[in-house]
């Protein structure tokens, strides 16, 4: 508890709001800057990356819990630095305290909970629901 990590990465021509779904054509005139969606999923990558040598084979971690602001545009080319802190964790879960900051200010702050899994088990509850008939 209490380890710190930092993980950074260049916000690409792709990473914008218009970029989204190619077929969400509300989103295509929107401004091209740093997608609050691909902001949670760099956040993800992040913690993913701090926790990933503490995993034996088989087992891995899951997003379960999002609860993150976004207060300042970003546009490509700038840099997003995470800072993800290991704030509690029990037998299941693990939660982060993240920081974002892209090359001028802080864009985002918030908590992260992510899942503690083993895939074999996961992926059957994948399998069967894929295979379930969709509830009318
Ligand atoms: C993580 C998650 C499995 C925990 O679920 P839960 O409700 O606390 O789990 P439960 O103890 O009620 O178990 C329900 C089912 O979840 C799955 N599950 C629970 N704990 C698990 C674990 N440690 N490893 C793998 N699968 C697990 C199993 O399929 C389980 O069914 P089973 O007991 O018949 O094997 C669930 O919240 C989830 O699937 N969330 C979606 C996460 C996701 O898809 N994120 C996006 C990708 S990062």
């Amino acid at each position: 508890m209490g380890d710190t990590a930092s993980f950074a990465r260049v916000v690409t021509e792709r990473d914008v709001v218009p970029d989204l779904f190619p077929d969400a054509d509300v989103l295509h005139g929107m401004p091209r800057v740093f997608a609050t969606a691909y902001m949670v999923g760099l956040m993800e990558w992040a913690c993913v990356e701090q926790i990933a040598p503490f995993f034996e084979q088989g087992e891995g971690s899951l997003g379960v819990h999002v609860d993150m602001s976004h207060v300042a545009p970003t546009p490509p080319g700038l840099t997003v630095t995470i800072e993800s802190t290991v704030d509690a964790m029990d037998d299941r879960t693990i939660w982060f305290n993240v920081v974002l900051r892209d090359d001028h200010e802080v864009i985002s702050t918030g908590r992260h909970q992510r899942a503690i899994v083993q895939w074999d088990r996961f992926q059957r509850r994948v399998d069967t629901k894929h295979l379930a008939e969709v509830p009318a």
